[in-house]
């Protein structure tokens, strides 16, 4: 089997996040994440894994909504917890409370926001993958020194 793999370095978006470690939140702090996506497979008809053009387009709006926002966790195990208090969110692990404006909080429907699963949370933006495609690994780097990848299918798996 002839299998090709593309690669397409997405957009560069800045976030704010606050770690849970340990089951408490981390200092709230930001970073300017980066996005690379490799997709394997075999060619279609005219000679792609998938269209670049079309692919970075789904790249882009799956990272338009975290764009500039406070991303934080909302299916982090107890005792953390969240509620809405009119234009307000709040966020407490038991200790410490975050308040802050709901329009600027993107709550993810993750466990927690690490570099692994805020990866993941793109990738799965990115279904169904084009036809014929076999395998993805979004690659999020959260500093120069820094990153995670998510994926799926391929040899990767
Ligand atoms: N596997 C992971 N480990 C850590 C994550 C993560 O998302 N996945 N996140 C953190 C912290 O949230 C923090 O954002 C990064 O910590 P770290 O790289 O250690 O700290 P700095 O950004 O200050 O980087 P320096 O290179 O030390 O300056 C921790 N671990």
């Amino acid at each position: 089997m002839k299998r090709h793999r593309i690669t397409l370095t997405g957009p560069v978006f800045c976030a704010a996040h606050s770690g849970l470690h340990g089951g408490r939140f981390e200092a709230l702090h930001g970073h300017t994440f980066t996005t690379r996506l490799h997709l394997e497979g075999d060619l279609d008809g005219a000679g792609m894994v998938a269209d670049f053009t079309a692919v970075k387009a789904a790249l882009a709006a799956a990272v338009q909504p975290l764009r500039r926002r406070t991303l934080m966790p909302g299916r982090a195990p107890a005792p953390v917890r969240h509620r809405r208090i009119g234009e307000e969110i709040e966020f407490s692990d038991g200790y410490r409370r975050f308040v802050l404006p709901a329009a600027d909080v993107v709550v993810l429907p993750l466990a927690n926001t690490t570099t692994e699963l805020i990866a993941r949370h793109l990738l799965d933006q990115l279904h169904p993958l084009p036809t014929g495609v076999a395998g993805a690994e979004l690659v999020l780097g959260e500093s120069p020194t820094a990153q995670a990848s998510a994926s799926i299918g391929g040899r990767r798996g």
